[in-house]
């Protein structure tokens, strides 16, 4: 098997080592597509590997019928419809720490240009021009510094901005006072932030909720004369809002390395003498960009490879020490969903999952996922993965519960899933036997003992003197072997059940037949 691997975008040659030293991996660097050629050529690739360019979108992702992986060797993923990403089943990894030291230095680089006007001094001294009344600057020692967004980039802009000896007031929703208070900075509210700060840089992701975070209300509150930095995304700030404010002089200067419309040219801004700009040149260093290229590239490889990624955007990250607690559950979670997928044949309500024993200790929601993809994958076909099973039940109208139980009924560990339809509530349970591996130890009321592989049969019968019997001689006509035999029932002469594993499938006809057969209530044949 060879994957196919698309770069699409500039990437370092060195950072996509891990990429061509891989064993089947085929990689095609083409960074000159339209968005029609995208379109068109991204049927054939497993893998896609971006920057911010190329923008990913919801046609580009439906038309990308072998797409496993999308790698963005960056931070920033809002060039990826991730929504249509994730209902396609294709998840989306990206590189979050590679390039914050150079994002960080270059705001920096930003508002020490912006401070003293080094940008519009070096244009006007190029053009024969020796000013010095026109680009007299402000010194940013005890100045403050409104930093919105304290994650990787701003809290690095926050620590060289004290080196500066500015004072640093922070906003960010996940901000505690003990992180403030540790970084030797003030937090507070958006409101505090942009009234108190003669400087303000925004390092948010963008997103519905800070789409235009600065806009005409927030530039009212400002102090005259503030300026502002913009290293983050296009779109944080309104542009529009930005121009008025400085034309009508509430700010002195802005200096953006992003916009709302990439590549930025004939831009009304940069008409403004107050704006200094950069062409989204944060990441663009040899050692952010070796980096972020090395770390996409391996988790491309490990996705491609084993099915993990260290770095996903449309999944929670598991952390490897969970990953490997919970790595021996995953194949009988989705073995358990898969069994229930033969037994319910109505539309599906509701899943509960309840986790006993030592499965109350682990990270569950990988083996929820798990279980729902094995419960669904059969019915809507094998694109049904952990990326997209959530999404899928939630489209469908299912309610998945989860549940830490203390009913283990003896055993370590126990995994039960009950799926409610609008008829009936089916139920099967499994465990993990020390040293001997996988079971499924119940189905509805009845205790079984079954290895969860191969071709199973499931039986439903009176509980009556022969019916075994009359099963096992109609699969000995038919030269089926059986290996394991589980028998139980309710109560004498009642409902009883008979669990088989056999050596090759039924075909319809003894399907069929069995299903015939005297005291036999209805016979469910089982692929695990
Ligand atoms: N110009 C460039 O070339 C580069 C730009 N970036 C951009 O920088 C931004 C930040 O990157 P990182 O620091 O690595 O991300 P991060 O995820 O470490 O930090 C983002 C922070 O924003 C906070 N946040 C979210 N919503 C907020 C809101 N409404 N108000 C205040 N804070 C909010 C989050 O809590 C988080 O702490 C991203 O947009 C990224 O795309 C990143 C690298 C290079
Ligand atoms: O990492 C990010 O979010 C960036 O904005 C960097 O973008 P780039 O990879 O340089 O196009």
């Amino acid at each position: 098997m060879v994957y196919k691997v698309l770069i699409s975008d500039p990437l370092s040659e060195d950072g996509i080592q891990p990429l061509r030293e891989a064993e089947g991996i085929d990689v095609t660097i083409d960074t000159g597509l339209t968005p029609d050629q995208l379109a068109t050529k991204i049927a054939e690739f497993d893998a896609l590997l971006v920057r911010s360019q190329t923008k990913v979108t919801r046609d580009i992702i439906t038309n990308a019928k072998n797409l496993k992986i999308i790698g963005r060797a960056g931070v920033g993923v809002d060039n990826i419809d991730l929504d249509a990403a994730t209902e396609h089943g294709i998840i989306v990894v990206n590189a979050p720490d590679g390039n914050t030291n150079s994002a960080a230095e270059h705001t920096i680089a930003m508002l020490m240009s912006l401070a003293r006007k080094i940008p519009q001094a070096f244009y006007a001294l190029k053009h024969q021009k020796w000013d010095r009344k026109s680009h007299v600057g402000v010194e940013l020692k005890n100045k403050t510094l409104g930093v919105i967004g304290l994650g990787r980039i701003g809290a690095e802009v926050a620590t060289r901005a004290k080196g500066q000896r500015m004072n640093v007031i922070a906003y960010d929703p996940f901000i505690t006072a003990e992180k403030a208070d540790k970084m030797g900075i003030d937090y507070g509210t958006v409101e505090d932030v942009v009234r108190q700060a003669d400087f303000i840089t925004v390092h948010t992701p963008l997103l519905k909720e800070t789409k235009h975070l600065i806009n005409k209300e927030a530039f009212d509150k400002m102090k005259n004369g503030v300026q502002i930095i913009n290293c983050a995304r296009g779109g944080i700030i309104d542009e529009d809002a930005l121009y008025e404010a400085i034309l009508n002089k509430k700010v002195a200067g802005a200096a953006l390395d992003v916009f709302e419309e990439e590549p930025a040219v004939n831009h009304k801004l940069l008409e403004l003498p107050e704006v200094i700009a950069t062409p989204h040149l944060g990441a663009s260093t040899v050692e952010a960009q070796e980096n972020v290229a090395i770390d996409v590239s391996e988790d491309v490889v490990r996705f491609l490879t084993v099915g993990l990624a260290r770095n996903p955007v449309n999944l929670p990250s598991v952390p490897r020490e969970v990953m490997k607690m919970i790595e021996p559950y995953f194949h009988l979670s989705e073995k358990l969903g898969t069994f229930l997928s033969y037994l319910t044949k109505d539309v599906i309500e509701e899943i509960n999952i309840y986790y006993s024993g030592d499965l109350r200790e682990v990270q569950i929601a990988p083996l929820t996922r798990n279980t729902i993809k094995g419960l669904l994958k059969r019915h809507l076909g094998e694109h049904v993965n952990d990326v997209n099973a959530s999404y899928l039940a939630e489209k469908k109208g299912i309610t998945v519960n989860e549940h830490k139980s203390s009913s283990t009924k003896g055993f370590t560990n126990l995994l039960t899933v009950e799926v409610k339809t609008s008829k009936s509530t089916r139920k099967v349970a499994g465990t993990l036997l020390n040293g001997l591996g996988a079971r499924i130890v119940q189905v509805d009321s009845y205790s079984v003992d079954v290895v969860p592989e191969g071709h199973l049969v499931f039986i439903h019968h009176k509980d009556q003197p022969g019916a075994i019997g009359r099963v096992g001689s109609l699969l000995a006509e038919r030269d089926i072997n059986i290996a394991t035999m589980q028998v139980g029932r309710s109560d004498v002469g009642g409902d009883a059940i008979m669990m088989l594993t056999i050596d090759r499938l039924l075909e319809q006809d003894e399907l069929d037949q069995l299903t015939k057969l005297t005291d036999i209530y209805g016979v469910t044949s089982i692929e695990l």
